[in-house]
C-alpha cells in the first residue's frame, strides 16, 4: 500500500518527501524538477511500540511501515498530456491514496506557476485534471460496455447506468469518491475501473514557518472549501520541518521542534494519518527476541493477521492468543496478564482490534 504526493510543480512535494523519509528527493525552486518519482519506506511513529520496547526490552524493535512516492507536479492541461502529463497521472494512479499538497505560503522568490498564491484554485486545477483523466478511462469503458448492453445483456445494463453516473458527474467536477453506489455496483464495476478520483484523499497545506503550530488564513480557506469532501485537512511547514529532518541527533531535533512552538514533528502526524487513509492498522508481537509492529487491513481476521508474518501462519491457523494493548500496558507483562485472566483466546473469525499483541498457534 502507497501514498502518493500530488500536487501543482514547486508547491513544495519533494520537500514534503523529504521530512518524511530518510531516502533524499532533489528539491529546487524550479517547476518541475521531480519527473521520475521518489520512493521511501516510512516507519509509522507509534508511541505503544516505543512503550511495548520499554516493558519487553527486546533485541530488535520493528515498526510498522509505508510507501510514500514523491510524484512530479501536475499542470493545467496534464490530462491532454501538458507538461508531460499523462506520464504523471499514470503514476498517481499507481496509488493507494492522495496527499494532495497546497501552497499556503507567501514567498516572493518561489515560484508560483499560476502566477500567485491561491490553494483554492490550485486544488481545483489539480481536481479537474484528475477528473478528466477519470472521464477518458469511463469513456473508454462505456464504448465497451454500450455494445452488450444494447443486445439486453442485463449485467452490462447495469454496469453502463453505473458508469454513465459517473460521467455526468465527472463532467460537473464531482470527484468519484464522493458518489454513493449500491455496495455490489461499487465491487463489480467501480473498483475494478481503479478511477484515480475515487482514491482516498488528505490535503496538506504547505505553511510558513510561523504559522507551523496555528495556521493561518489559506488553511482556512481550504478547510472551509473542502468541509463536505470528509477528507482530513493537515497543515505543516514543510520547509522547516525538512530542514529540522536533517539532523541527525533525535535531541537536537526536538529542541528545534520545540523552538518553533511543536512538541512533536507534524509529519509524525501526517505519516499516522497517511496510515489510516490507506485503511492500515496495527497488531503487536511482542517477544524477547523482536517487538513488531505488523500492519493489516481494517477489518482483517486473526488467520489473515498471521498471514502477514508468515503465509504457514495462515493456512495452518489454529488460533490466537490474544492481549488488548490497554492491558499489556497496564499491566506490565504477558505473565501478569495472564495471570489477571486477561489475556484471550481467539479463533478463524477474530476480526483483528488496533494494537491487539498477538501470538498465533498454527500446524505446519
Ligand atoms: N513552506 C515553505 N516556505 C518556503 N519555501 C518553501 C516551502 N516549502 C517548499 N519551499 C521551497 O519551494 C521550492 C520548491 O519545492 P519542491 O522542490 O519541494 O517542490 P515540488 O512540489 O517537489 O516541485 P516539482 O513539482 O517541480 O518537483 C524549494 O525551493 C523549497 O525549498
Ligand atoms: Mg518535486
Amino acid at each position: 500500500m502507497k501514498a502518493g504526493i500530488v500536487g501543482l510543480p514547486n508547491v513544495g512535494k519533494s520537500t514534503l518527501f523529504n521530512c518524511l523519509s530518510n531516502a533524499k528527493a532533489q528539491s529546487a525552486n524550479f517547476p518541475f524538477c521531480t519527473i521520475e518519482p521518489n520512493i521511501g519506506v516510512v516507519n509509522v511513529p507509534d508511541k505503544r511500540l516505543e512503550k511495548l520496547e520499554e516493558l519487553v526490552k527486546p533485541v530488535r524493535v520493528q515498526p510498522a511501515t509505508v510507501e510514500i512516492v514523491d510524484i512530479a507536479g501536475l499542470v493545467k492541461g496534464a490530462s491532454k498530456g501538458e507538461g508531460l502529463g499523462n506520464q504523471f497521472l499514470a503514476n498517481i494512479r499507481e496509488t493507494d491514496a492522495i496527499l494532495h499538497v497546497l501552497r499556503c505560503f507567501d514567498n516572493d522568490n518561489i515560484v508560483h506557476v499560476d502566477g500567485k498564491v491561491n490553494p483554492i484554485r490550485d486544488k481545483e486545477t489539480i481536481d479537474m485534471e484528475l477528473q478528466l483523466k477519470d472521464l477518458e478511462t469511463v469513456d473508454k469503458k462505456l464504448e465497451k460496455v454500450k455494445r452488450a448492453a444494447k443486445t439486453g445483456n442485463k449485467e452490462a445494463q447495469k454496469e453502463e447506468a453505473v458508469l454513465l453516473k459517473i460521467k455526468s458527474s465527472l463532467e460537473a467536477g464531482i470527484s468519484v469518491r464522493t458518489l454513493e453506489f449500491d455496495a455490489d455496483d461499487y465491487i463489480d464495476f467501480v473498483k475494478p475501473a481503479q478511477f484515480i478520483t475515487d482514491k482516498p484523499v488528505m490535503y496538506i497545506c504547505n505553511v510558513d514557518e510561523a504559522s507551523a503550530v496555528t495556521g493561518n488564513s489559506y488553511v482556512d480557506l481550504v478547510k472551509e472549501a473542502v468541509k463536505d469532501e470528509n477528507a482530513e485537512v493537515l497543515f505543516l511547514a514543510v520547509a522547516t520541518e525538512a530542514d529540522i529532518n536533517e539532523l541527525d541527533d533525535y535531541e537536537e531535533r526536538q529542541m528545534f521542534l520545540q523552538d518553533i512552538g511543536l512538541d512533536e514533528a507534524g509529519s509524525a502526524k501526517l505519516i499516522r494519518a497517511a496510515y489510516k487513509l490507506l485503511k492500515q492498522q496495527t497488531y503487536f508481537t511482542a517477544g524477547v527476541k523482536e517487538v513488531r509492529a505488523w500492519t493489516i487491513d481494517i477489518g482483517a481476521t486473526a488467520p489473515q493477521a498471521a498471514g502477514v508474518i508468515h503465509t504457514d501462519f495462515e493456512k495452518g491457523f489454529i488460533r490466537a492468543e490474544v492481549i488488548a494493548y490497554n492491558d499489556f500496558e497496564s499491566y506490565g507483562s504477558e505473565a501478569k496478564v495472564k495471570e489477571a485472566g486477561k489475556m484471550r483466546v481467539e479463533g478463524k473469525n477474530y476480526i483483528v482490534k488496533d494494537g491487539d499483541v498477538m501470538h498465533f498457534l498454527f500446524n505446519v
